[in-house]
């Protein structure tokens, strides 16, 4: 059965008369990949910091781990790796002697300091860098340092805060690989917070989308598709061969004939020679069947189906929220 490892249960939070957060209530379970999303200003990282026990709540209350954060951010913090958008590190030291030194503050003898930074060091991917000044570091290589950073502690949740801006695709692709494998090999739990809706989408099992202080939708992606996204879900677009010696040519009129008959159909359009059929289900198949059993030869067939960025504009355009 899934365990909670965050539960807000009502949290708010106000600045005055301004609220930042509006009773906001969420659960993480453990060995998830979370994905906050949302335009700035919406809230996430007050949510963060409400969970860290680095500002209180206004009303509400929030676990970490089954730790009131509020009431014992201490406990909170030895569970919680949290890796901020700008890692700072000694730049005159290397990586290594930065790494061992964290060790060390965390109580670490430097012996084993020393081995479990080498350890880190090499799951992150950094061995080859190792002795290097951390000054001489690219934004992702001091990425993936902040990474073996946050688990010197050997945490129980890591709180991402927009970890992959700035970091070339290459670095990208590496960063988001390690968080899986954390995930699958070590069983940590994953808030990721971001702008980048193509990099959650790629590892989050389940997404929050903030606006104005409320969460407008939790969920997978796949089932938010399906629930927010009413109409238009998939693009299936089309190709015939249209020549004369293919014989029948197929034509936009047979598509929007046929679009009167299927509910499922939106709206067809013809566009440099491809047909495009927006529709709320998957038809590709029921199409390709009818268009190849009447006689077409059909040449080509492409099925897209709108995911996170289709739902987080429906959310930000004030379509209806979604909680599941
Ligand atoms: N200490 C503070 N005092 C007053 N207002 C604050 C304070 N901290 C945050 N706010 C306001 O609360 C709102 C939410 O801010 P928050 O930083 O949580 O947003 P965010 O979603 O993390 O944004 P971003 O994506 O830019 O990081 C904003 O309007 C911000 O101006």
């Amino acid at each position: 059965m899934a365990e909670p490892i965050i539960q807000l249960q009502n949290i708010s939070k106000k600045y005055g008369d301004f609220t930042a957060v509006d009773d906001l209530s969420l659960t993480i379970e453990k060995g998830e990949i979370f994905g906050l999303l949302g335009p700035n200003g919406s809230g996430k990282s007050t949510t963060i910091l409400m969970m860290l026990g680095l500002t209180e709540p206004s009303a509400g209350e929030v676990k970490v781990c089954g730790i009131d954060s509020t009431s014992h951010p201490i406990e909170v913090k030895r569970k919680v790796g949290y890796l901020a958008e700008d890692v700072g590190f000694y730049d005159d030291q290397t990586a290594l002697e930065n790494l061992v030194y964290s060790a060390m503050l965390n109580g670490i003898p430097k012996k084993e300091a020393t081995q479990k930074a080498e350890d880190l060091i090499e799951r992150v991917g950094l061995t080859g860098v190792k002795n290097k000044k951390t000054g001489k570091f690219s934004k992702g290589m001091r990425q993936r340092l902040g990474l073996a950073d946050v688990l010197v502690k050997d945490p129980e949740v890591i709180i991402l805060d927009e970890p992959t801006s700035g970091i070339d695709p290459k670095g990208v692709q590496d960063f988001l690989n390690l968080i899986i494998e954390l995930r699958d090999e070590h069983g940590i739990s994953i808030l990721f917070s971001s702008h980048d809706l193509q990099h959650v989408q790629q590892v989050c099992d389940r997404i929050g989308i903030f606006l104005e202080g409320k969460l407008m939708a939790v969920g997978d992606i796949r089932s938010l598709s399906a629930k927010l996204l009413t109409s238009g879900r998939y693009l299936i677009e089309l190709g015939a061969d249209n020549s004369s010696e293919a014989g029948k040519k197929l034509t936009l009129g047979w598509f929007q004939k046929l679009a009167s008959s299927m509910n499922e159909i939106d709206s067809v359009s013809e566009e440099n020679g491809l047909f495009k059929v927006l529709s709320s289900q998957d038809i590709s198949l029921v199409l390709s069947k009818k268009i190849m059993e009447e006689g077409y030869n059909l040449n080509f067939l492409n099925k897209k189906e709108f995911g996170i960025e289709a739902i987080y504009n429906h959310l930000m355009e004030g379509g209806t929220a979604y909680a599941n």
